[in-house]
């Protein structure tokens, strides 16, 4: 099994600086000699080049609509010829916007997906509901196939055909959602474990519903798209937008090695690492437990 590790330096998606260098951040901390520790074949496949789109103007409120399509355009195909080449793939983010050129790459080889968005965000705004227009916040409008009425035409993002259900896609770590987005994740009936979920019913219960909703048969390939926001803001503070009262470690421990233990993880991303937000203890912090959670997605065990 080879594990195919691509950056994604980009940080348009939202308004803060710093994303971009979530990638080198990463490789400085040693994320590939960690997952090589493990006895994985990793292979790394560099950053996306980022192009800069000139006069990006904004579409209706939706900022640097070319420039995030264009970016995510580059890693779709990047992805597919990875996991068409039957690599895993670790996808280095970068802000939230990468989902959709990860998992459009993923759906065209792989069309049986689940998607495990681990958040405290559900990002599925669309361009017209979006307050911000801060497409790290639309992400899941432009993937999923039942919201694809409800979506303008954005400037672009002509190549990216919708290609997931909502039934094939489960929330984890929800506790920052917008009225919007809610009454998206009603009317679809997403299956969404918020950190009320958490708390109530466990994370161990909570990993085993969310997989037995999306994939019962316990056959389908995983995508899991892991915005380091999930995770309390004790532990990932160097984030865009962070929200207290998230995933401890040892949940985020917990969750990644039961989807290691599924044997079936095709894709990770790692989204939302920004170094610039804040002190370099803080940095530090959110580099080293984000290797951390990372390695247990590709098969550190605790117990030796
Ligand atoms: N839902 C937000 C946050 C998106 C976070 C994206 B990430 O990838 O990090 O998960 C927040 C919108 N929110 C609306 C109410 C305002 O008071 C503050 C901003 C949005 O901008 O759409
Ligand atoms: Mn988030
Ligand atoms: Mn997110
Ligand atoms: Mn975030």
């Amino acid at each position: 099994e080879t594990l195919g590790v691509i950056g994604f330096p980009f940080s348009k998606g939202q308004p803060r600086n710093g994303t971009e260098h979530g990638p080198n951040v990463l490789r400085e901390a040693g994320i590939i000699t960690s997952l090589q520790s493990l006895g994985v074949n990793v292979i790394d496949h560099g950053d996306i080049e980022i192009e800069v789109v000139l006069r990006d103007e904004p579409m209706k409120n939706v900022r640097n609509p070319r420039t995030v399509a264009a970016a995510n355009k580059k890693l779709s195909d990047a992805v597919a010829k990875l996991v068409k080449m039957n690599q895993s793939v670790l996808a280095l983010g970068g802000d939230h916007c990468m989902a959709i050129g990860s998992i459009h790459g993923h759906a065209q080889v792989e069309p049986n997906l689940v998607v495990v968005w681990v958040d405290a965000h559900a990002d599925v705004n669309t361009p017209l509901t979006s307050v911000s227009g801060n497409i790290h916040g639309m992400p899941l409008s432009f993937l999923l196939k039942e919201l694809e009425e409800f979506v303008p035409k954005v400037p672009g993002f002509e190549w990216c055909k919708p290609c997931l259900s909502v039934r094939d896609l489960v929330y984890i770590g929800l506790r920052d959602v917008d009225p919007a987005e809610r009454l998206i994740i009603e009317k679809f009936g997403i299956h969404a474990y918020s950190m009320q979920e958490v708390d109530k019913y466990g994370i161990k219960e909570v990993v085993e519903r969310a997989l037995n909703q999306v994939d019962p048969s316990g056959v389908r390939p995983i995508h899991v798209s892991f915005d380091v926001d999930a995770m309390d803001p004790t532990l990932t503070p160097a984030t865009g937008t962070p929200v207290s009262g998230g995933l401890s470690l040892r949940e985020s421990f917990y969750l990644a090695e039961e989807i290691s233990n599924t044997g079936r993880l095709s894709v990770l991303d790692i989204a939302e690492v920004n170094p610039l937000l804040s002190t370099e203890d803080k940095r530090k912090l959110t580099v080293i437990n984000t290797t951390d959670v990372s390695t247990k997605f590709y098969g550190y065990r605790r117990q030796g």
